[in-house]
């Protein structure tokens, strides 16, 4: 288990969808709910219990009488501009701040809290299992240490990636940030599939659920490459065959595939501000 006490005081601003999938892991992982002050002022319902359920602080505004280990910035990046300059006087000479928000560069994070050690990371909802992944890039005053403690962090609720080109991010957004949807929008759609081929609701549902389940977790378990976890199921001539000369048609998988991460990494870089 990774050692998370460094990582307190540790600022949560935006204790939703994202910011509490990492929550849930950092606590799973031993972080010190003591040591967490939440800000939000409307948190989800499901938040509101854990924030009660393990004694942790929850304040609607900026505390006056704190400096941070980590401020990790999870608000959507339309309020990130006007909830940044509130948090200037959380930062101290050791304070790092990690932004999750897309889009934010580091250049306009800066402009917003003012001076300080600041992370740009792009995680995924996987982390709330342990298993996302997130690709961080940090600007010239993030010491070493520094970068260990949010390597740290962010291990502990999967894999970590450090870019140093920051116009990367756009398409790491567009691939890992936004791709655990694609992937539940394949089951929705592979059970619909099912539905119209004439298979009872749930039975389709089911189907489809668990067969995108258990290939992810072969691929997880795996060491063959994608490719080759798909020729594993494709007898020649046979049923596999027939629907992947659909899917990897002209008009297949890719086409739509490219289409919509160039869509998202489109709207990272508007969402800059
Ligand atoms: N969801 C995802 O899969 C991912 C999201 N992100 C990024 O994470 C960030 C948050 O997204 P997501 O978690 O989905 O959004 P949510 O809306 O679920 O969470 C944002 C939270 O911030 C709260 N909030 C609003 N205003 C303030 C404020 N002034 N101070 C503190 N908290 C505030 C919201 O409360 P209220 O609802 O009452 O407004 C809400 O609880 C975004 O910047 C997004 O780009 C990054 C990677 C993946
Ligand atoms: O949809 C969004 O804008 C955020 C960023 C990546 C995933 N969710």
């Amino acid at each position: 288990m990774t050692d998370l006490r460094a990582a307190t005081p540790l600022v949560l601003v935006g204790a939703g969808k994202m910011g509490g999938a990492m929550l849930a892991g950092w606590l799973e992982n031993g972080l010190d709910p003591k040591g967490v002050v939440l800000i939000d002022p409307g948190p989800p319902p499901e938040m509101a219990a854990l924030i009660a359920a393990r004694g942790m602080t929850h304040v609607t505004a900026p505390p006056s009488d704190l400096k941070a280990a980590v401020i990790v910035l999870a608000v959507k990046p339309q309020v990130a501009d006007a909830v940044l300059p509130g948090l200037a006087g959380l930062v101290g000479p050791g304070t790092v701040v990690v932004s999750v928000a897309a889009g934010k560069t580091l250049e306009r994070l800066e402009a917003g809290i003012g001076p300080a050690a600041i992370v740009r990371s792009m995680p995924n909802t996987p982390a709330q299992v342990g298993r996302g992944i997130t690709v961080a890039v940090a600007n010239s005053r993030v010491t070493t240490p520094q970068k260990v403690l949010v390597t740290a962090l962010l291990a502990a609720v999967g894999k970590v990636e450090w870019v140093a080109e920051e116009a990367l991010i756009d398409a790491v957004t567009a691939v890992s940030g936004s791709g655990p949807a694609y992937v539940f929008h394949l089951v929705e759609a592979l059970a619909e599939a099912g539905r119209r081929a004439g298979l009872p609701d749930a039975l389709a549902e089911k189907l489809a659920r668990a067969t995108v389940e258990g290939a992810g977790e072969l691929l997880y378990q795996s060491p063959l490459d994608p490719a080759t976890l798909r020729k594993n199921v494709t007898s020649p001539n046979g049923t596999t065959a027939a629907a992947l000369a659909v899917l990897m048609g002209e008009t297949g998988l890719q086409p739509i595939m490219d289409a919509a991460v160039a869509a998202a990494a489109r709207r990272s870089r508007e969402l800059a501000g």
